[in-house]
């Protein structure tokens, strides 16, 4: 239950859609028994050449029925249809705003094809719970109940067949399938994970695959992963049919079974020779709908996997947030780290341990150490992108975690070392920032870049691939003179430039951020001498802080050796 909790809960929420449905449902069954049973009944009488009137009453009952079960199968589908499309939407939604909070974290966690398969696939797959898992049982049970309290009038005898029949199709059968079909769906859903993700894999790393010549290679094996996918569709399609082939076989041999058991009954004068063929129709026709049984457990398995795989994303990523408080625009903001802990999924080991700082407003902060040392992770933690499993990272003395992230981003600039570009131009991609720029203040922001060799209608390509790694940092840096913020976050911003640049770009960033909050994560050791803290971290862990003047005046010092370093690799 606790698997179907997801779609269950949503469902419930279209309660008018679903009694319409079942009532729906059940009046077209019942009203397609009935008409069978009046034209068996018609046709028996018939033969007797009863008067004229009990004829016309009888063909005028079988064209009423008739109407009736058409425009109530009409009903049935409208109304299942439309809850199920809602019940949908419902879903969406509801994934939404789980995992929209997670996104980062989520992408950590999963392969992107693997998340993508998950979300776009599960979702659509529930649509067949409502549709063909929940309500056909509660109409084909109902309408099977009110048939054999009427057959039960006519011969007991004929109504426990019928009955038995009925238990067999609606409890034997599926769950029997239901125990062949666990075991098929997991590798089946197994399989379409793998191959999601490898497609996703094939699609990014083409260009590398050709360069290395391994893109034939990677082709085949997606295509064997294809064919073996579709081996497995086609035999769970076979497996269907096969089960709705027994279904309807099954059906047949109880409506024979009736009619050699009613025979049988007339001839012995126990029951009127014109009710046999009656019987003999209402058999079939209450077995009709019951193929629908046959495919019950598989879509009552795809759903119990896909609404539990859903919400596994969500479920133990959980933000453990006490209450969420905005906070006033404008208002300085003090970062304090205690003794922080990061650890990424499934890594075994952190990437920052014992982090303790402090950052105060309007300061200049520089994040130095080795490659790997846990730089960007700290100031993913600040924007509460990292995956924090103990210590505090306190904002104004307030947890991070009970601060709407929104309105901590509001006032942050921030360019990290992957940036992404949109398909689109050039004004589009800078706008992106801020929507109100005007196409003035655009130019003059890819001025203070040096990206004046663009116009503000150059196209930009899909994840920028037009342009240069210079051209990608400072079109991101261009973005920041767009927008007001009182903290900006700068992650190796020029480490693709030439020196000369980087100065120029780094004093026009310079004016614009004397008393803002600057935190700077650089590879090169230079120009630190003005900043009022620098941060050395090594293996994950801050091994120094202070001001140049304090690190160069360490004897020993970490920062000190990697500065004389740095000079000796200069000199050469
Ligand atoms: N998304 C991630 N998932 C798992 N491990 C990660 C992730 N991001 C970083 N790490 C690991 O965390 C550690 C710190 O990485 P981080 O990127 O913070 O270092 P860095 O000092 O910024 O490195 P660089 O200077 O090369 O950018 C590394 O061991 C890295 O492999």
């Amino acid at each position: 239950m606790k698997d179907i909790s997801l779609v269950l809960k949503m469902m419930l929420k279209e309660k008018k859609d679903i009694l319409f449905s079942v009532f729906f449902g059940f009046l077209a069954g019942i009203t397609a028994v009935s008409l069978f049973a009046a034209s068996g009944y018609l046709i028996s009488q018939a033969a007797f050449a009863p008067p004229i009137y009990t004829l016309m009453i009888l063909v005028a009952s079988v064209k009423l029925l008739g109407i009736t079960s058409a425009i109530s199968r009409y009903g049935e589908r409208y109304f299942s249809h439309r809850g199920t499309f809602t019940i949908l939407k419902n879903i969406r939604l509801k994934v939404y705003d789980q995992i929209e909070p997670l996104a980062s974290r989520l992408l950590q966690k999963y392969r992107s094809g693997d998340i993508l398969a998950r979300i776009v696939g599960d979702v659509e797959s529930l649509q067949h719970f409502f549709l063909r898992v929940f309500y056909p049982p509660i109409v084909l049970a109902a309408v099977f109940i009110a048939t054999i309290f009427f057959t039960m009038y006519i011969s007991a005898g004929v109504a426990l067949t019928m009955s038995a029949g009925m238990i067999v199709v609606l409890i034997v059968f599926p769950a029997i399938f239901y125990m062949i079909q666990k075991k098929a769906a997991l590798s089946m859903r197994e399989k379409r994970g793998v191959l999601s993700s490898e497609f996703t894999d094939y699609l990014y790393g083409f260009r590398e695959l050709t360069i290395f010549q391994q893109a034939e290679r990677k082709e085949q094996q997606l295509f064997d992963e294809m064919n073996q996918y579709e081996e497995m569709k086609a035999s769970e399609n076979r497996q269907l049919a096969i089960r709705e082939a027994i279904v309807i076989f099954f059906s047949f041999f109880i409506a024979i079974i009736i009619l050699v058991q009613a025979g049988f009954y007339v001839a012995e004068g126990n029951l009127a020779g014109t009710l046999l063929a009656m019987l003999f129709m209402i058999a079939i026709t209450v077995f009709e709908d019951t193929p629908s049984m046959a495919v019950l457990p598989a879509h009552l398995e795809e759903s119990k996997s896909s609404s539990k795989r859903l919400i596994e994303v969500w479920e133990n990523e959980e933000p453990s947030k006490v209450a969420v408080q905005e906070l006033e625009p404008d208002l300085p903001l003090h970062f304090d780290f205690k003794d922080v802990f990061i650890q990424y999924p499934n890594e075994k080991k952190p990437a920052v341990q014992h982090a303790s700082l402090q950052i105060k407003p309007g300061k200049n902060i520089a994040i130095v150490g080795p490659s790997g040392s846990g730089k960007s992770t700290l100031m993913q933690a600040l924007l509460t992108f990292a995956p924090v499993k103990s210590g505090h990272i306190l904002v104004n003395g307030e947890d991070i975690n009970t601060i709407a992230p929104d309105s901590l981003w509001e006032q942050m600039n921030v360019s990290l070392q992957h940036n992404h570009f949109f398909y689109g131009s050039i004004y589009e991609n800078l706008r992106f920032a801020n929507r109100n720029a005007s196409a003035e203040i655009c130019r003059d922001a890819l001025e203070k870049v040096q990206l004046t060799h663009f116009s503000l209608e150059d196209q930009v390509l899909e994840k920028g691939t037009n342009l240069s790694g210079g051209e990608k940092q400072r079109l991101a840096l261009a973005r920041l003179f767009l927008r007001e913020a009182s903290i900006w976050l700068l992650d190796e911003p020029t480490s693709s430039l030439d020196s000369i640049t980087e100065q120029q770009i780094m004093n026009e960033i310079e004016k614009v951020t004397k008393y803002q909050t600057v935190v700077t994560i650089r590879h090169r050791l230079t120009g630190l001498e003005s900043m009022d803290r620098i941060i050395v971290m090594n293996q994950g862990e801050i091994v120094e802080q202070g001001t140049y003047t304090e690190l160069m005046g360490k004897e020993n010092g970490y920062f000190k050796a990697m500065k004389e370093l740095e000079s000796q690799q200069l000199a050469f």
